[in-house]
């Protein structure tokens, strides 16, 4: 029965679904990074929020791991690269925390423009105040969106809303999205220059790192309130300090920081700063539905194999899953015999599907395919990290589609490029199911390809089998299965057998000094 840890706080109905779903559950919340490390070994699947750094270190540890599951957007605190070259598939869930967090940033923007944190403290201090506080209107300002993706749209139409004017900077909107989304689309220092208010809604990434660095923050318009409900390491917080204090920026509202937990901060009680402690998810809504889903999602891959929201991993619905598993025993062993058999640096690698195969998501089928292949040279390789592995080594990796349906009703084929030339080996599913090789370079011949196996390459000649078949009685060891194909009369012809034993070397030996063989090799599946 695989095993998930809950190491965030979390909506109990997360540990209900993966009961419900058959897996054992520990919530264990608040642990150390070394206290995490030392009990993570023995966990499948791991269901986090934004407390626990999924660090290379960790992964290190959790050597049963299979997916981190993310009950939220940002994924800044898991090192996907390590957790993709481990093997592991990390998803999130993109949608079921957005409303809420852009509601809190909409509510950030109006206590920023009326001061309510500063209004009630003073009121409840018995103090009012009322000559003080006097706030501005949102009604036709500014606001400038960093980042216009799902949680910035949802503030954009709230805005709208409100009346006020939104411009939005992110590179990858397109023209006619901000139309629809009722943005005008500006460049980054257009909307410095021009907001009123600027929310941030980007990711962290190595892009937008302190985007709102010291020297952007200073091409502000002079008043300006700053939002920030995406991530810490967006603002330069030092710089953000000196111009509240000269009055440049008029008011900051940040949910989240640099370090977290923020128990301290030079941005503390400094005049027209306001905070809270990374709340922007938390509203009882957001933290059902994405605990539901976190639940839903890392179940469905660890008792079914299918793949929703995963950021190192193509999608596999819960209903593809099962359609393309045979496809994927085929792929694997189609991608592990040209790799055991290709000589020379592979430098591409074509996944074509012919047929019924090419109706199906070929990407998990070439993720197979290059799993079987790499797998020749490490037993750490999976579906996850192939990908990522292959592209580390620079393979060229296509995939084509074929409408025709040729000799058989669903045909995958895999063709490597060596220096050599390419090589290609194809392969069905008899009754929908069983894997079998069908053609290897360039030749017919089918084949179950199952546990050891020899393959010989010989000079079609009569007595050749018979010497073969003696050689392998006379050595003790019993044939399972027999399957020959030849180019054309008298030209190459192989044989590939399955045989009860792996093929030693000395056995190996022999065949090759057999008259007529060309070559010989054992295989393993
Ligand atoms: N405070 C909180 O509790 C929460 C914070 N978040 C944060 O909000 C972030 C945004 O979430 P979503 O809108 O759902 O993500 P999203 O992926 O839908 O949108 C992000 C947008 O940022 C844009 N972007 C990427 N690089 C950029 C750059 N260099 N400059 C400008 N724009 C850039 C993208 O094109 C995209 O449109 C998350 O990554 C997460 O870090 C999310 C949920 C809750
Ligand atoms: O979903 C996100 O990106 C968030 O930042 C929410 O974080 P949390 O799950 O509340 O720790």
């Amino acid at each position: 029965m695989p095993k998930v840890l809950i190491s965030d706080k979390m909506d109990p109905r997360a540990a209900q679904i993966f009961r419900e779903r058959g897996l054992e559950v520990d919530e264990i919340t608040g642990k150390t990074p070394q206290e995490l490390r030392a009990i993570i070994g023995t966990y499948d699947g791991l269901a986090i929020r934004s407390s626990t750094k999924v660090t290379p270190d960790l992964l290190e540890a959790a050597t049963n791991l299979k997916v981190v599951g993310r009950a939220g957007i940002g994924v800044d605190n898991v090192d996907i690269p390590a957790a993709s070259a481990k093997g592991v598939v990390v998803m999130n869930t993109p949608f079921g925390n957005s409303i809420t967090t852009a509601e809190h940033a909409i509510a950030l923007m109006f206590a920023l423009a009326r001061q309510l944190p500063e209004a009630d403290a003073s009121t409840q201090a018995g103090k009012w105040e009322k000559n003080r506080f006097m706030g501005v209107e949102l009604t036709s300002k500014v606001l400038g969106l960093i980042g216009a993706g799902n949680i910035g749209s949802i503030v954009a139409d709230r805005a709208r809303g409100l009346k006020m004017r939104v411009i939005a900077f992110d590179p990858f909107l397109t023209p006619e999205r901000a139309v629809e989304i009722g943005v005008e689309k500006v460049s980054l220092d257009d909307l410095l220059s021009r907001a009123d208010f600027i929310t941030l809604h980007t990711p962290l990434t190595d892009q937008t790192r302190n985007i709102l660095s010291r020297e952007n923050l200073a091409k502000t318009k002079k008043g300006v309130r700053i939002i920030n409900c995406a991530r810490g390491g967006l603002i330069d917080e030092a710089a953000l300090k000196e111009l509240l204090d000269s009055g440049h920026v008029a008011g900051a509202a940040l949910d989240v920081f640099q370090t977290e937990p923020a128990t301290d901060s030079p941005l503390f009680g400094t005049p027209g700063f306001i905070s809270t402690p990374h709340l922007g998810a938390s509203t009882t809504e957001a933290q059902v539905n994405v605990a539901i889903q976190v639940a839903e999602q890392m179940a469905d891959y660890l008792t079914t194999g299918g793949v929703t929201n995963a950021l190192n991993m193509p999608s596999l619905s819960a209903e593809e899953a099962p359609k393309l598993k045979p496809y994927m025993a085929l792929a694997e062993k189609l991608g592990s015999l040209v790799g055991q058999l290709a000589h020379g640096a592979i430098t591409s690698v074509a996944v074509e599907a012919e047929g019924a195969a090419a109706e199906l998501n070929l990407k998990p089928i070439t993720s197979a395919v290059l799993a079987g292949f790499l797998r020749v040279h490490s037993d750490t390789v999976n579906m996850v990290n192939a990908p990522f592995l292959a592209r580390e080594r620079g393979l060229d990796v296509r995939e084509i589609r074929h409408e025709r349906e040729g000799d058989y009703h669903t045909l995958v084929r895999v063709t490597v490029g060596t220096r050599d030339g390419e090589r290609s080996v194809a392969g069905t599913l008899v009754g929908n199911e069983a894997p079998r090789l069908v053609e290897l370079f360039g030749i017919k011949v089918e084949a179950d390809l199952a546990g050891p196996m020899l393959y010989v390459v010989n000079e079609d000649r009569p007595g050749f089998i018979g010497r073969l078949g003696t050689l392998l009685g006379e050595a003790n060891v019993n044939i399972g299965t027999f399957h020959l194909g030849r180019r054309q009369a008298g030209g190459e012809a192989i044989v590939l057998l399955s045989v009860d034993e792996p093929v030693t070397p000395d056995l190996l030996a022999r065949v090759k000094a057999l008259p007529d063989v060309r070559t010989a090799m054992g295989l393993n599946f």
